[in-house]
């Protein structure tokens, strides 16, 4: 059977069995903003990509939207996953159908037409995800996306990129030379049982430093943690560290559904409970959930 017909042989599906999370402890001040969450399928509508590295169960904008309403959050930003390929309409389609509550970053190949740039920027895209983890694409060469990057700077989007702490050596001059906002999915996925203050974290926090355009979620305790759920203590020096030194460049976000955990399946309601413990005061988690993201996706609401 062909990868891209309409049935599929999928992960093992928890959302068929999960009763759903429960409810944090921790109330998101009011508007906050999920800011990497994603939508999967439903397979039958939106067929996943033949060239894809996994298939994950379906997830729905219907399933996503509820999740947003019992942890307590406003609007969510729908980043396009690999499984779904340069085919973004899973992603628009949530997009569109938010009633303004949702932004999407997409994914698209050099090859992508003019008008179909015009047509996401039209539906409440914001921005084109640079994947580099090799278990998840083959990544496209710097100068390819240096060229996209070009294109995309008429509309104000942005990028996200998404790499491994082991590639940023190499991938540093590129990021270093994008002009634009760079947003770091989960800051550059650092080693969590090395010192923060160590060469590995510290390069991360040089390249934000010297690049006053680049952003980090803070985000995905339940990938990069060893000592493991449900408070992920770890996580927390890094996840602290970069809100600190960084407070009016951070996101958070759930990374819902949690495509390709093998570890555990976290609950929500945990994953909200760690944000206190990353931006302790008020005023840094006004700035995370709120602020931060509001003026990258929603420049227009001029909060
Ligand atoms: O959601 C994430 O950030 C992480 C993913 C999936 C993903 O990003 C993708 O498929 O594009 C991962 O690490 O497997």
């Amino acid at each position: 059977m062909s990868a891209a017909s309409e049935t599929f042989e999928k992960t093992p599906g928890w959302l068929d069995w999960f009763d759903g999370p429960s409810k944090p402890k921790f109330t998101p001040p009011p508007g906050a903003v999920d800011a990497h969450c994603h939508v999967f399928g439903p397979g039958h509508k939106f067929p996943f990509a033949p060239e894809r590295k996994y298939t994950p169960c379906d997830a729905s904008k219907h399933q996503l939207y509820a999740l947003r309403d019992h942890l307590g959050f406003s609007r969510n930003v729908l980043v396009q996953a690999t499984c779904h390929g340069a085919d973004n309409r899973a992603t628009m389609d949530a997009v569109m159908s938010s009633g303004g509550k949702a932004k999407g970053i997409a994914s698209v190949k050099p090859s992508v037409t003019d008008e179909e740039l015009e047509l996401l920027n039209a539906n409440g895209i914001k921005g084109v995800r640079f994947n580099f983890v090799k278990r998840l694409v083959d990544p496209l060469p710097p100068a390819v996306l240096a060229k996209l990057v070009e294109r995309i700077n008429k509309f104000g989007w942005h990028i996200v990129i998404y790499f491994e702490a082991e590639e940023l050596p190499e991938l540093y001059d590129f990021i270093s030379s994008i002009e634009t906002v760079v947003v770091v999915d989960h800051m550059g996925r650092p080693d969590v049982t090395k010192d923060v203050d160590g060469p590995e974290f510290s390069l991360f926090q040089k390249l934000m430093e010297e690049n006053e355009n680049i952003w980090s979620k803070v985000t995905c305790p339940e990938r990069l943690s060893k000592s493991g759920p449900p408070t992920y203590d770890d996580f927390v020096p890094f996840g602290a560290r970069i809100v600190e030194r960084f407070p009016d460049r951070v996101l958070w976000g759930t990374d819902w559904p949690h495509p390709n955990l093998t570890s555990h399946m976290p609950d929500d309601a945990w994953l909200v409970d760690m944000i206190p413990r990353i931006a302790p005061s008020e005023a840094l988690q006004h700035k995370l959930l709120v602020d931060n993201p509001m003026r990258l996706y929603w420049p227009e609401e001029g909060k």
